[in-house]
């Protein structure tokens, strides 16, 4: 019940809806209880004594019931799934915004497909026991009690002798319960697999060609769908198993019932009209009990469900605004590290160590070093996409996490290395992060990072729609669009994480030309493996397994007998004499 207690306040604010469908509930439960009521009334009170003129009251008043069970139900049904829709859709609201919100950290562990399954198939999961099983569970209560008080009205020992079969049943459908909820469990896991694998596949489809790995993955596949299949066979066999032996106890109990109401009768102690009232009466507790199961099913599942929709909105939001954080027009762009460390997991080797450096606004800060050298770790914690495990960082004098993360965020336009496009305009897609920036600025943007011209040979130029993941534009195209986005926002620090690695030389050169009058006033971190790229950086800081080994000018580094040297000599010099010098 504890999920469902932590999950109440996306319900509760729609109980009347519960509420209302449970009214009607009352009623189509006590009309059901009356059938059996009006049967033996026409047995011992009409056949049975041939007052054959009250039949048409009979009919009329037995089709006055139907009536009236009909429109109950109709409001109950549909008041019902009301309830249960109102209630999903500030969950499935509520869990998207939490993703919104959840730092880098989070996704680094979690699956999309497994994700995208919760928010879907848990989702429902949830709401159908919202709309459907929470009402269902009140009508067998109400069935159950409305039953019990008829048949002991008809006879006490005839019902003792029905109530006598109930704690069988009950155990069974206790043992039933037991079983069920972690093979749904299991399920739904099984579930988020399969759509994980499903969802790679189509992410890395290229990957998956070009290596001709087609077979390995349909067979990752038939594994994985293998496993889903299993968990539902074994779930199925669960229900296989209790269902029929729920079924034998009732059948049980209504063999028990005839012999004895039979001696009842004969005895002259029960009517005839009594006795076959009870048998409609009998199965209207026995089903409830046995249905019970289905219910139980209905609540394991959408606990299960809720089990998993609280884990992503329980999640560690680690990354949050601090209370009393400043309010900032701008920021100016003075960047300071004061021995910032970084492990990324507990068990896992430093990213970055000790490292302290100052960038003074305006300034550009060239980063270069071996691949895992800690590059783009250094970036991310300036906009607090990670938390140093250790140490400080500053803009402006105050340490990053006084300011709002909007602010802080928006005034770092950052590149990364592979550039993410959404499937809408290319319009859109260069003014994402300042969705009212006018066209001027947009086309500005695009200009300065060289990428007009190609916009421009477009059938639609700005208006092109793209493809997911920015399908139909070349690598370096991709590139530049990124770069134009992030120019639109009008950083003051501005992060290029290997932008300009997928574009030609000459167009390398033409951005980095327009770049430098983008680059006038903000502060801006080059980080790259082309030399080319960053000397004319302010400072180069040169890493080395999460250090900064190096620091300085291009100048003064090429002076130096350092990793900055080595590499100027490879991409600068006879790199085979290099080479051959260093194997030597
Ligand atoms: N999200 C992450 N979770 C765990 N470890 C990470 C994560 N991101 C990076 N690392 C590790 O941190 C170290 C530094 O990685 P980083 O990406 O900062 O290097 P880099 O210098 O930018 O490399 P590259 O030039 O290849 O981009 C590497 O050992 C990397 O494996």
């Amino acid at each position: 019940m504890d999920t469902f207690k932590k999950l109440k306040c996306f319900y509760l604010p729609y109980k009347k809806y519960f509420l209302w469908s449970l009214f009607f509930v009352l009623f189509i439960t006590t009309i059901t209880v009356i059938y059996p009521i009006v049967l033996q009334l026409t047995i011992d009170e009409i056949v049975l004594k041939e007052q054959y003129e009250y039949i048409p009251w009979i009919v009329a008043g037995f089709l006055s019931l139907m009536a009236i069970k009909g429109v109950s139900a109709f409001f109950h049904q549909y008041l019902g799934d009301m309830f249960g829709i109102q209630s999903v859709y500030r969950l499935r609201n509520e869990l998207y915004e939490k993703l919104q919100r959840l730092p880098f950290m989070y996704y680094d562990n979690a699956k999309t497909g497994d994700l995208m399954s919760r928010l879907t198939a848990d989702v429902e999961g949830f709401r159908f026991f919202l709309s459907f099983g929470f009402s269902e569970l009140v009508r067998f209560l109400l069935l159950i009690c409305g039953t019990l008080t008829v048949m002991f009205i008809y006879s006490v020992p005839l019902t003792l002798v029905t109530i006598a079969a109930l704690p069988f049943l009950a155990i069974a459908v206790y043992q039933f319960d037991k079983r069920v909820h972690p093979a749904f469990r299991k399920i739904r896991e099984s579930f988020g697999k399969l759509n994980t694998n499903v969802q790679e596949n189509i992410s890395g489809i290229q990957t998956v060609k070009a290596l001709s790995r087609e077979n390995f993955e349909i067979s990752k596949f038939n594994d994985a769908n293998g496993h889903y299949k299993e968990k539902n066979l074994s779930t199925s066999l669960v229900w296989a198993k209790y269902f029929p032996l729920m079924e034998l106890i009732g059948n049980i109990c209504v063999v028990a019932l005839l012999a004895y109401g039979s001696v009842l009768v004969m005895r002259g102690g029960l009517q005839p009209g009594e006795l076959v009232a009870f048998f409609s009466l009998v199965w209207y507790l026995m089903m409830p009990i046995m249905h019970l199961g289905f219910v139980i099913n209905l609540f394991s599942q959408s606990k299960a469900s809720g089990e998993r929709l609280l884990e992503i909105l329980e999640a560690d939001e680690t990354i949050r605004n601090k209370e009393n954080t400043v309010t900032v027009p701008a920021l100016e762009g003075h960047v300071s590290f004061k021995n910032v460390s970084l492990r990324y997991q507990k068990e896992d080797a430093l990213a970055l160590n000790n490292v302290s450096f100052t960038a003074c606004s305006g300034k550009t800060i060239g980063l270069i070093g071996a691949t895992g050298s800690g590059k783009t770790s250094l970036t991310q914690l300036m906009t607090r996409f990670y938390t140093p495990t250790t140490g400080e960082i500053f803009i402006d004098g105050r340490d990053i996490t006084d300011y709002p993360l909007k602010t802080l965020r928006s005034n770092v336009g950052v590149v990364l290395q592979e550039s993410f496009l959404f499937s809408s305009t290319i319009r859109a897609n260069i003014s994402y992060g300042r969705p009212d920036s006018t066209m001027e600025t947009i086309i500005d943007a695009a200009k300065r990072a060289q990428a007009h011209e190609f916009i421009m040979e477009l059938p639609d130029g700005y208006d092109t729609m793209l493809g997911e993941r920015g399908m139909g534009l070349s690598g370096g195209q991709k590139q530049r669009i990124a770069i134009a986005r992030a120019i639109c926002m009008n950083p003051s620090i501005l992060i290029l994480d290997d932008s300009t690695s997928a574009v030609d030389m000459t167009t390398e050169f033409n951005i980095q030309k327009e770049l430098k009058e983008v680059m006038k006033g903000r502060t801006t971190f080059i980080i790259a493996h082309r030399i080319s790229s960053l000397k004319h950086a302010d400072e180069i800081l040169v890493l080395e397994n999460g250090s900064i080994v190096e620091r300085g000018t291009h100048d003064e580094l090429v002076t130096k007998q350092g990793y900055y040297k080595r590499i100027f000599d490879i991409q600068y010099k006879d790199q085979k004499a290099v080479l051959q010098s260093t194997v030597g």
